[in-house]
């Protein structure tokens, strides 16, 4: 018989044999423009004040705010300064400048008029020569001006090391005229589907079909915890094919999962191709995800999951989740401890992971327990830990929930 293991025992297991993977991180340097997700190495910091000058917040005049201190006012406009104009001009007491929202504020300047509260009462628009501007609402010293260095100094960290890059770090970057960025290297992850009964979306599918609902969401699983998928694929069931897809994905990749083929019928390829290549399989005392297995083939780790859809999420969410954002420099994702809204039972001996979605009340269970019910996990947001020793547990208890 198989030894089972405790969920504890199986995360130390696949901990020990990841831990290779997690322990010198690399670092290379990419262009802003495909830094979006990846993780910084180091603290960056700005060689640049932020704003980069001194420039308007509005539409309208450049004033002394003494000249306008009584209102209505008429002064004359002896400049017009558009954004992106370069050259600096300078504002005489008692005269007013145009200027538009970005564009650098004149020196001695210190307020800026929106227009809305002016008229030009000489000139037109389009014409300021020999213009006057009646001022209509007072400003204080410094109003709609942006003061250099007002959002960031020179030298000052724009972005943390560790930090995951989301647009508005991109952003932040990008203002500061950075163009490449230490990132962390991410570990190329290959993703193998197996069973000779998978139809890829967008292919008909025959009767006794499925469709592989396991690749997209063990790749995209990846990538959201911080790796690359360097390979993905589906085997059927026959181990020459199995074996062929198997080895190109240990010649191009950290990490190898595989999902399906690895419980105790027969047709189980997974099992059979590995065995012989060292592979460990295992019963763990968890539902969904039961059967597990692992490996190392030339030095590379491989974590075989279950086939059944859900087994398959799950397993990625109990045991590979975090080491993957440990490799990644991410955090690892905190559990909580939530009430209960509906009483639910479970197996005892085994620890339960339903699928739950948490709404005001507290968390309540999507579904039952089984591990096809893939349409149903999509709506849950937690995954609900019921401990091995649980028959049943009440509502208004409280539970602890992993994220998924
Ligand atoms: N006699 C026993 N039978 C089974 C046991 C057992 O202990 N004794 N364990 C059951 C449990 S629990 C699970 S979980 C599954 C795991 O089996 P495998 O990992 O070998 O997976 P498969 O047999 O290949 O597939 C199981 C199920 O999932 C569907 N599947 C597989 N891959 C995909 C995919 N990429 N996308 C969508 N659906 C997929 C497959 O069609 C099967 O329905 O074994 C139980 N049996
Ligand atoms: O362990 Mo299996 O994943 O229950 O269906």
């Amino acid at each position: 018989m198989t030894p089972q293991r405790s969920v504890e025992e199986h995360v130390d297991h696949v901990t020990r044999l990841l831990a290779p993977l997690t322990a010198e991180p690399g670092v290379e340097a990419v262009p802003l423009t495909e830094a979006a997700g990846r993780v910084a190495a180091a603290d960056v910091r700005s060689e640049v004040d932020l704003p980069l000058f001194r420039n308007s917040q509005m539409d309208g005049f450049a004033v002394r705010a003494t000249d306008v201190a009584h209102v209505p006012v008429a002064l004359e406009v002896t400049g017009d300064v558009p954004a992106g104009h370069e050259v600096p001009l300078v504002l005489a007491a008692g005269t007013a400048i145009r200027i538009m929202t970005g564009a650098p504020v004149p020196s001695g300047a210190d307020a800026i008029v929106p227009v809305e509260d002016t008229e030009l009462v000489l000139g037109r628009d389009d014409d300021l020569a020999g213009a006057v501007v009646e001022i209509r609402r007072p400003r204080k010293r410094g109003e709609f001006v942006r003061e250099r260095g007002s959002d960031l100094h020179r030298g000052e960290v724009l972005v943390r090391a560790g930090t995951r890059l989301a647009p508005r770090h991109l952003a932040a970057l990008a203002a500061a005229g950075v163009t490449t960025v230490d990132v962390r290297e991410r570990l190329r992850v290959a993703v193998l589907t197996t069973g000779s009964e998978l139809a890829t979306p967008g292919e008909s599918v025959r009767f006794g079909q499925v469709f592989d609902a396991n690749g997209v969401a063990l790749a995209a699983l990846v990538e959201e915890a911080g790796a690359v998928v360097s390979l993905r694929a589906s085997s059927d069931d026959d181990p020459e094919t199995f074996a062929r897809v198997f080895d190109a994905a240990i010649a191009a990749s950290d990490l190898v999962v595989t999902s399906g083929g690895i419980s105790k019928g027969a047709y189980e390829v997974v099992r059979e191709v590995l065995l012989p290549r060292g592979a460990e399989v295992t019963t763990v005392a968890m539902q969904p995800g039961g059967p597990q297995a692992t490996a190392v083939v030339d030095g590379v780790p491989v974590l075989c999951f279950p086939g059944n859809p859900v087994s398959t999420q799950v397993s990625f969410a109990v045991f590979l989740r975090a080491p993957l954002r440990a490799a990644a420099g991410l955090p690892e994702l905190p559990t909580r401890r939530i009430r209960l809204t509906e009483s639910v039972r479970s197996v005892p001996g085994k620890r339960q992971f339903l699928r739950g979605r948490v709404g005001a009340d507290g968390v309540a269970p999507v579904s039952g327990p089984s591990s096809h019910l893939v349409a149903a996990m999509a709506n849950a947001d937690v995954l609900i830990d019921l401990p091995a020793e649980a028959e049943a547990v009440e509502a208004g208890a409280d539970v602890t929930v992993w994220t998924l």
